[in-house]
């Protein structure tokens, strides 16, 4: 039996007198042990998929099993205790992970006192994990007395205070510089490693997604299968640069210049090569034929961006 179970799970929000599909009918399992990433635009629905999988918000319709526990039949008591102890998060925002009266030591004490372990015992516990992430020689200190990556490791501690199997990570580094970014990942690995951690990650950055072992692509609230870097299609990311999948970059990359230009047949991408022996790389051919409404709404956003012209470079 997988890890984590996810069965045809729909989460539908209702505003005003409308409603909002998040996620229409997600299927996936994780094994044990396994790190899985979730990548996707703004809005496809990722939060919405780990707070159902953290036991904070339920599902409209479908199966979660994690542990073999069902999610939807977890009420009252079985709930807080499936939240404290059986699942850790680490968010983006510091706000979400930290209280800042506390000190480092205090916010990892504070899921164990929750939960009930003795004072001695959490005091104890939380030396291991401060130490753990190394933090050792500051777990006196406020929040606001460390650095964004120190916070982030004081964080990760605190997810793991109660000892989950499951970690629940929604942009992680997302506020961290590169460096401070790839520190706290290996740390997360050397984790996963020594507690026998399950890991779903959310994250907009493909570099943060080769650590996982698999990636998913969430997109409009469903799953695409497996998509590595190699076979994602060409999207224009929240910064509105187009990104394009590996096998195009090789191709184009020698050109100094690449002309975008807009035809019938969709947008075309003209290395100008010094010696015109260039390759053409026309973007729809990199789409798959049945993502329709992806073609329509990557080239309506390329022809807002490039001003109607009919050629831009
Ligand atoms: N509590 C809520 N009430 C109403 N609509 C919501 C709620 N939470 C999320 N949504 C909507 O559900 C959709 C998916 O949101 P979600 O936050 O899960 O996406 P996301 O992929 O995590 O986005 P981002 O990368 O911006 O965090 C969006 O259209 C969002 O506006």
């Amino acid at each position: 039996m997988p890890f984590i179970s996810c069965k045809q799970v729909v989460r539908a929000y209702k505003v005003d007198n409308h409603e909002i599909v998040a996620l229409r009918g997600i299927d996936f399992t994780m094994e044990k042990g396994e790190m899985v990433a979730i990548i996707g635009p703004s809005g496809a629905g990722k939060s919405s998929l780990l707070n159902l999988l953290g036991g904070l918000d339920k599902p409209t319709a479908g199966q979660l099993i994690v542990d073999g526990q069902s999610l939807l039949e977890l009420k009252g008591r079985a709930l807080a205790h499936y939240r404290l102890e059986r699942v850790g998060f680490v968010w983006q925002e510091v706000e979400k992970n930290l209280l800042f009266h506390r000190s480092a030591l205090g916010n990892v004490t504070l899921p164990m006192m929750l939960a009930g372990v003795s004072p001695f015992t959490r005091r104890k516990q939380a030396r291991e994990l401060l130490d753990a992430v190394d933090l050792l020689e500051h777990i006196n200190k406020k929040p606001s007395q460390l650095s964004g990556g120190q916070q982030q490791r004081v964080a990760i501690a605190v997810a793991l205070a109660n000892k989950p199997q499951l970690l629940l990570a929604d942009e992680p580094t997302g506020a961290l510089d590169g460096k401070t970014a790839v520190a706290v990942m290996d740390l997360l690995m050397d984790l996963r490693e020594r507690y026998g951690l399950t890991i779903l990650m959310v994250t907009h950055d493909m570099k943060m997604a080769q650590y996982a072992d698999r990636v998913l692509t969430l997109r409009d609230g469903a799953l695409g299968q497996n998509m590595s870097d190699e076979d994602a299609s060409p999207h224009l990311d929240e910064d509105g640069r187009l990104q394009l999948p590996q096998n195009v970059r090789t191709t184009l990359k020698e050109a100094p210049y690449i002309a975008v230009e807009i035809r019938p047949e969709g947008v075309l991408l003209r290395p100008e090569h010094e010696d015109e022996d260039h390759t053409d790389a026309l973007l729809s051919d990199m789409l798959p034929q049945d993502a329709a409404p992806d073609r329509r709404g990557l080239f309506g956003r390329m022809r807002r961006l490039l001003g109607r012209k009919d050629r831009a470079s």
